[in-house]
């Protein structure tokens, strides 16, 4: 598919083509996600999407799903996509609980229309591509050809419920809330495994007076032609019980080859997520308390007090790297634990730290480069810019001379 989508983050962030370019040969790609708490990440910058790589079809798993068409290497971007539709949370308020007596079915065919529908014409393909493939999704209109004409207002909302209920993908946008829901076209047709092989990242941004969701889809590790592209629904490191109650919630019996795969696997595997999960607790401490120290500097500027910020602030940093090694001598193939892109993220921040765990002048200076390119923490976590990743790749390039 050729990429139909705008690059936000550019336009948010005020990188040119030019800086991104400049920044862009001496990174990993994926070291050019903000420093951002995962709900503010933003694509990642200029990182090319592999045609052709998959094909939707039936899958053992469920219904249609994924299908690997070659041989993709981890990290390939398999997926950038428009969502079709997008429900803000104030609409999805007003739709839920379904009441088929109530004002649900009149609003949800409403927002419908007004977000895809209505723009629908002969001219306008993509608009009527969206109609389409939302109407193609699990569980909504199958065997109907044409659901506006042929059903009932009432009927053509409770498919779109069930389209929305089943294959509606979110972001835990703000304060741990879903704030919106989007439907994608093919996205959509990701089947979850509790043994991921790709990760989404969704994101939105205004087009016009409209708001409009994104996505890509990466693949969390080498994956084989022909294997089934899936997603992990539930969260990284929850455990079997965790994954059937959120999956049962949403009427989900899990196919997949670690649930089917025998007992014994399960219990190894919940151990060690178990096991994973204290650490990233603990990291998530360290890594508040590493962001505090770097928000509030000393009242007092003296020397003291300066050392011993920095102080604690490597004690914080190698907590973190520590729980991150912690995790990583745990990871085994078959705990495609999830969210990867979270993962890289904490990895790229902690990337100044890992450098300097055998030397915490190293480290300090780390936080400081980091420091010097945002007011603040927070506004570091703002956005990926150019002159972040150049910054990033000038510090690696130091910290390696002076081999550290
Ligand atoms: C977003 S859809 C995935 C695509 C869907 N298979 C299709 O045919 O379009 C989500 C639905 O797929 C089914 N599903 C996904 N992963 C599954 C799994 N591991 N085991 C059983 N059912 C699954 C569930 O019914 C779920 O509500």
């Amino acid at each position: 598919m050729a990429d139909p989508l705008t690059n936000d983050s550019r336009d948010k962030t005020g990188a040119t083509d030019s800086d991104i370019a400049k920044a862009y040969p001496t990174m990993d790609p994926y070291r050019l996600l903000t420093l951002s708490r995962p709900a503010q990440i933003l694509p990642i910058v200029e990182m090319p999407l592999l045609e052709d790589c998959y094909e939707i079809r039936d899958s053992p798993l469920h219904g249609k799903g994924i299908f690997a068409t070659m041989d993709i290497p981890a990290k390939s971007l398999i997926m950038y996509e428009r969502a079709a539709w997008t429900i803000p949370k104030k609409w999805l308020l007003k739709m839920y609980p379904f009441d088929p007596d109530g004002k649900g079915p009149h609003l949800i065919n409403q927002h419908f229309d007004s977000c895809v529908a209505n723009m629908t014409d002969d001219n306008d393909e993509v608009n009527k591509a969206a109609v389409e493939a939302v109407f193609a999704l699990d569980g909504g209109f199958e065997g109907i050809e044409d659901p506006i004409d042929e059903l009932s207002k009432l009927d053509l909302a409770r498919g779109l419920a069930r389209i929305v209920a089943k294959n509606a993908k979110s972001h835990y946008f703000k304060n741990g809330e879903r704030n919106w829901v989007a439907i994608f076209q093919d996205p959509s047709r990701l089947n979850h495994s509790c043994m991921l092989s790709a990760e989404m990242h969704l994101w939105q941004f205004k087009d016009g007076p409209r708001t409009d969701t994104c996505t890509q889809v990466r693949a969390a590790r080498d994956i084989k032609k022909g294997e089934e592209i899936t997603l992990q629904y539930t969260r990284p490191f929850d455990t079997t019980e965790i994954r059937e109650a959120y999956l049962s919630f949403h009427d989900i019996v899990c196919a997949c080859t670690l649930c089917t795969g025998g007992k014994n696997r399960v219990i190894r595997s919940d151990k060690r997520r178990e096991k994973m999960q204290q650490a990233w607790d603990a990291m998530q401490i360290d890594f508040t308390r590493l962001s505090a120290a770097i928000e509030r500097p000393p009242l007092l500027k003296t020397q003291k007090a300066m050392l011993e910020r920095e102080q604690y602030m490597a004690e914080a940093g190698e907590a973190i790297m520590k729980s991150m090694n912690e995790i990583d001598s745990r990871l085994k193939p078959e705990d495609q634990v999830g969210n990867f892109m979270m993962w890289h993220l904490l990895q790229t921040f902690c990337e100044a730290l890992r450098f300097g765990t055998r030397d915490k002048q190293l480290i300090v200076a780390s936080i400081e480069r980091f420091l010097a390119l945002g007011e603040s923490f927070k506004e570091l976590h703002a956005g990926v810019t150019a002159a972040y990743t150049a910054q990033l790749a000038l510090l690696q390039r130091k910290i390696a001379s002076e081999g550290a």
